[in-house]
């Protein structure tokens, strides 16, 4: 029996105002996939998982996650459901980096409700496997931007929901924490979170994602796993990028190399 789809999109349409970006597009996302969109700029991977997120409305078509039109939901109540990192987020003026991830407890809480000890075990949880910890009490506003995008991912996984939704959120991260964002979403994975990221760089999607969904032109083009999605005629079609494929020596994943347009001035004249 396949695994049952966590999200799925049907026929979908949609855009801005007047201008459709994407256009009929039928998709199924795995319960328990790390399902990662690629494709080139403009293409529409933010546009679809803001319309997963609910922040963008289709034109046409149907939107289902966890068996359930997500026009049925409730507010708080699909905050509870599906997380979103967004690309570019601003905090309010003077909010902290402990503020901001309590934030994260809201769609768990009423108005009157008491402040819980689950709450501070979510809240304590997500600010120590970010490392953000140790600048809980800094203004978002006075941080570099690889603190700050930590900051937000402590605050999306204090939310604690079972479908996490991330625009590039690798973004400002130097190398190091750029895998241990990607390490943190694997184990999220792991743990059965259905994981849903857009990622720019091919080798770190084949390397965590067990799903890559293609993006051109607003429509999905293929999907399945890098091994068998991330082929050099795939890399050339859709970004336009002459490659070459090799096994990425630590994980044996796809790993995409560009062909040189010109000779590198360290290999000398030919
Ligand atoms: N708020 C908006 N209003 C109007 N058009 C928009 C808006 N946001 C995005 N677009 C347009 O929709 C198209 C798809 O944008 P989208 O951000 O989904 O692409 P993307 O694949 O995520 O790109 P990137 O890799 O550059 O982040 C682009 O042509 C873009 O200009």
């Amino acid at each position: 029996m396949s695994t049952p789809a966590a999200i799925e999109l049907d026929s979908v349409t949609v855009g801005y105002d007047r201008r459709t970006v994407c256009r009929n597009v039928s998709l199924q996302i795995a319960e328990g996939s790390f399902t990662v969109f690629i494709g080139p700029n403009g293409c529409g991977k933010s546009t679809l998982l803001r319309t997963i997120a609910r922040v963008l409305r289709p034109q046409a078509g149907r939107v289902t996650v966890l068996g359930r039109d997500v026009r049925g939901y409730g507010r708080r109540q699909y905050a509870r459901t599906v997380g979103l990192l967004p690309q570019g987020i601003e905090a309010p003026a003077g909010m902290t980096v402990t503020d901001l991830v309590v934030r994260g407890r809201h769609p768990h809480r009423s108005a009157l409700s008491r402040w819980t000890p689950q709450d501070e075990q979510a809240v304590t949880e997500a600010l120590t496997v970010t490392g953000t910890a140790e600048f809980g009490d800094r203004v978002l506003a006075e941080l570099s931007g690889g603190q700050r995008q930590r900051a937000w991912l402590a605050m999306l996984l204090a939310q604690d929901t079972p479908v996490l939704l991330l625009d590039e959120p690798t973004t400002y991260l130097d190398i190091a924490h750029q895998y241990e964002v990607l390490d943190l979403l694997a184990d999220l994975h792991a743990r059965g979170r259905t994981v849903v990221a857009v990622l720019h760089d091919l080798n770190q999607a084949a390397r965590f994602a067990t799903d890559l969904v293609v993006l051109h032109d607003g429509s999905v083009t293929d999907t399945g796993h890098p091994s068998t999605v991330l082929t050099p005629n795939l890399v050339a079609d859709v970004f336009g990028l002459r490659c070459r494929i090799v096994p990425d020596p630590v994980t044996g994943t796809p790993a995409v190399f560009p062909e040189p347009t010109r000779p590198h001035p360290s290999l000398g004249p030919r």
